[in-house]
């Protein structure tokens, strides 16, 4: 009876719910865009309940369009937007403030006040991370610091914290679960990727009650049940991961060395490193990319803040296209950017740079730049964020990349992939399922659920859809060249000392 899998993906700019069947195909999905609230410069909100209701409506929608009804669902899987935060009250379940999200730079002084301080060091050693806004304990401190009585609250233990993981599995369980699964937990600042527990010296450091933590769950088997209210029958929750570690799981980058990028608002490119937490040298991140049982891998990450979002600025911001796919078109009808070079430093600069205060910068620009070469110069920054990303990569794990797995939007875009794969002189390979990262979700809960026997089970399943390989061209040095000293210039911007 119970043939399929629901997942439900919770992104950034969108709440989706997929259906998929014992193969891994979609079998329906539904999707709802919710908005986005940039209240000051630097500042990104978005509504708690409104992530919630959204992602409630499309999967009710998911499951009706797929003409199904609870009992042919064997098992649900959640997959998160990760680091966003969102602090609530236990007993009514309303948020106390918007939730903060990923790309919020609202704490990004008190950041650079730590690392002033000399945290940085024992910082990474414990929890893998940098010392960046971007994560998740700094957005806690601020909310409990600036929402009136939070603090008092919080320490009479009346608010609780959660990323969107643990606020959906909150919602899902109408306040009977407040879990969040051991990857989002590895984004907080808060959690040892060590000993894998909550680490009491940062939450002494960042001033936040221990009563407020979730507890933590593995990213597959008995998670929680879904309340009743949802569905008429309690549905299983037995997969939960962020988004990228879902991503990787769902390319099946099951074995140490296997790289996957995921080109969607930000570029997250994810390394398995099997079950030791390497520390970058190379600013990169270390990140536990599932936990099944006792079988935990981790993951080096490299996150890159803007990159199918530049593409968005020049069709929302600029009217440079109509649409995501002219870029495409524009890019290819100029031969080169004509010397331009862009970086899209919107929120700041994530790997391998990490620079908080960075803004976007455009070098090079002459009396014969035309809209083309700008929408060309942004394609490119994607390609070249992802370069330096994977060359520190490379340096970190002794590894060299032949191949990398890519997913997500701006993947539909073949003039990317293919500057990509020269760019890299790697080959790119585009899965046949677009969904990567619902699908490891769904992968996560049907293991869970014994709806798949193992891995090797899935692994099967996995099927190109695309291969890019490096083409020749003499003028790669030379753009990276380039390229390096805009992003210099972009530094010297903000830190000009
Ligand atoms: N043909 C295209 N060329 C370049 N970028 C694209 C194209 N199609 C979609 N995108 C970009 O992909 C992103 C959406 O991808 P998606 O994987 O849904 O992201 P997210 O999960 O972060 O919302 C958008 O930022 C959009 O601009
Ligand atoms: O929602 P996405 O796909 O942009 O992913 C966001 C990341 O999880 C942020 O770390």
């Amino acid at each position: 009876m119970s043939k399929y899998i629901l997942a439900i993906d919770q992104g950034t700019t969108s709440s989706r719910a997929l259906v998929f069947d014992n193969n891994g195909n979609t079998k329906s999905i539904a999707q709802k865009e919710f908005t986005q609230y940039f209240p000051k410069p630097g500042w990104v909100e978005h509504d708690a309940n409104e992530i919630w209701s959204s992602q409630m409506a499309v999967t009710i929608e998911a499951v009706s369009k797929a003409k199904l009804h609870a009992d042919h669902i064997a098992a649900i899987g959640i997959t998160n937007q990760r680091e966003t935060t969102i602090v609530w009250n236990r007993k009514t379940g309303e948020p106390v403030y918007n939730a903060i999200v990923w790309q919020d730079r609202r704490t990004a002084d008190y950041c650079d006040q730590l690392i002033k301080e000399g945290w940085e060091e024992k910082i990474r050693g414990k929890t893998g991370l940098v010392i960046d806004a971007y994560f998740v304990a700094t957005k806690v401190k601020w909310i409990l610091d600036n929402v009136d009585n939070a603090r008092g609250k919080a320490e009479a233990g009346e608010l609780v914290f959660g990323t969107v993981d643990s606020w959906l599995l909150w919602n899902l369980t109408n306040g009977h679960k407040h879990i969040t699964d051991i990857t989002n937990a590895s984004r907080t600042l808060l959690f040892n990727i060590h000993t894998l527990n909550w680490d009491q010296e940062l939450l002494d450091l960042f001033k936040i009650p221990r009563s407020m933590l979730p507890e933590v769950c593995d990213s597959s088997g008995d998670i929680a049940h879904t309340s009743g209210m949802l569905f008429a029958r309690k549905i299983p929750i037995t997969g939960v991961a962020g988004d990228q570690h879902a991503a990787l799981f769902g390319q099946m980058c099951t074995k140490e060395g296997m790289v996957k990028n995921t080109y969607g608002t930000g570029c997250f490119m994810l390394m398995n490193i099997g079950n030791k937490p390497l520390v970058s040298k190379n600013k990169l991140l270390t990140t536990i990319a599932w936990k099944i049982g006792n079988e935990i891998h981790y993951a080096l990450e490299g996150s890159i803040f803007i990159s199918g979002a530049v593409v968005q600025w020049l069709r929302d911001g600029l009217g440079l296209i109509k649409t995501a796919k002219d870029s495409e078109k524009m890019a290819r009808s100029v031969k080169d950017t004509d010397g331009v070079y862009f970086v899209p430093a919107f929120t700041g600069l994530g790997a391998p740079y990490w620079n908080q205060h960075a803004k976007g910068t455009m070098v090079g620009i002459s009396r014969g730049t035309t809209a083309a070469h700008i929408v060309r110069a942004s394609l490119e920054s994607i390609a070249f964020q992802t370069h330096d990303v994977l060359k520190a990569m490379e340096a970190d794990s002794n590894i060299s990349i032949k191949e990398l797995r890519v997913d997500g939007g701006a993947t539909e875009n073949d003039f990317l992939m293919q500057f990509q794969s020269t760019i890299l002189d790697t080959q790119i390979i585009k899965s046949k399922t677009t969904e990567v990262t619902a699908l490891g979700a769904a992968y996560l809960a049907g293991l869970g659920v014994g709806f798949w026997k193992d891995q090797n089970d899935i692994i099967q399943k996995w099927k190109v859809d695309k291969t890019y390989s490096p083409e020749q061209d003499s003028n790669v040095e030379k753009q990276l060249e380039s390229w390096k000293k805009a992003v210099q210039t972009t530094n010297y911007w903000t830190n000009p000392n």
